[in-house]
């Protein structure tokens, strides 16, 4: 299954925001429709915005404000304005060069998750990994396979995983509703985990390596990711555990100096004082929601890329 395509002259994503309860297709023909899956997430995940980036050009046909809306329906992964500007430059030569130049963002990305998966893979030691995780990071993020779920799809490939312990992730339960899904349909072993009990499992020692995918690198290493990240990585230095990040060299913004500079996309409290509907909090509790945190670069022990490994 591809999360999504370019099928018979629209965009066909997996609405993620039905998941785990239904696995619905949509048919998006406008570049509104698509902004509005984008900001409601139902496609989401640096790699996947940026093949939905390049897909909405195409629906754009050639009009410069609904790709600059585009461009910027939401601000923190790095690959949505880069998908963007790849099929984007294609406008002056015509619809079918932008299209030819949409389907390459797409293939590349498939073939940069498989090549990640085994760089990653081959970079960690030992037979029997225990990998701790958050958000999702799966083929739900990219086209195919995906990032740091993508390493644990190789891994437990290679007879090597022993378990995936897979944070909540709130507050929209990417890793409740989305990381234990496709761990399920891998077959590979893991446990649901509060996002609190992070640290803690780090420090009783039952945890190999943190892997974790990536919304924007900075020139100088540190690492936008959802929010919990950082918490893990502070967590894994304190157990000597290694933080890997893995992600495609389009994540990596070298206009970006460091992670003071990257725009952290606040959700609003909405999120944060229900679950899927239903209040949680005292009616007019005020909530503040960044969606995403960074990791500073001397937390993390490596950046795999499908090109290179980087140690920040
Ligand atoms: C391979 S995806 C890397 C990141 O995009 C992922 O970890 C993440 O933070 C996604 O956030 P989301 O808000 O669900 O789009």
């Amino acid at each position: 299954m591809r999360t999504i395509d370019w099928v018979d002259g629209a965009v066909e994503l997996v609405d993620q925001t039905l998941l785990p309860d239904k696995c619905v297709m949509l048919r998006i023909h406008s570049v509104a429709e698509l902004v509005d899956a984008i900001r409601r997430l139902a496609v989401r995940g640096a790699p996947a915005l940026g093949v939905a980036g390049a897909l909405g050009v195409v629906l754009a046909d050639g009009d410069s404000a609904q790709i600059a809306e585009l461009r910027a329906a939401r601000p923190t992964a790095v690959n949505l304005a880069w998908g963007v500007d790849q099929a984007a430059t294609y406008v002056p030569r015509g619809r079918e060069a932008v299209l030819a130049a949409a389907l390459r963002v797409r293939d590349d990305d498939i073939a940069a998750c498989r090549a990640m998966g085994e760089r990653g893979a081959d970079l960690l030691e030992g037979d029997r990994l225990r990998i701790m995780t958050v958000c999702n990071t799966g083929g739900l993020a990219a086209v195919e396979r995906g990032t740091a779920l993508g390493v644990v799809q190789t891994l437990h490939e290679r007879g090597r995983l022993a378990e995936v312990l897979a944070l909540e992730t709130r507050p929209l339960l990417q890793g409740a509703r989305l990381t234990t899904w496709e761990l399920a349909r891998m077959g590979a072993p893991h446990f649901l985990i509060a996002d609190s009990a992070g640290p803690y499992l780090l420090a009783k020692g039952g945890v190999d390596a943190v892997l974790i995918g990536a919304d924007r690198i900075a020139a100088n290493g540190d690492t936008a990711n959802k929010i919990g990240s950082y918490a893990l990585a502070l967590g894994a230095e304190r157990a000597g555990v290694p933080f890997i990040v893995v992600a495609p060299e389009s994540t990596i913004d070298q206009n970006t100096p460091s992670g003071d500079q990257i725009e952290i996309e606040d959700r609003g409290a909405d999120e944060v004082v229900a679950i899927r509907g239903v209040r949680l909090a005292p009616e007019g509790t005020r909530a503040l929601n960044p969606a995403f945190d960074v990791t500073p670069h001397d937390l993390i022990s490596a950046i795999v890329t499908d090109q290179r490994v980087i140690r920040p």
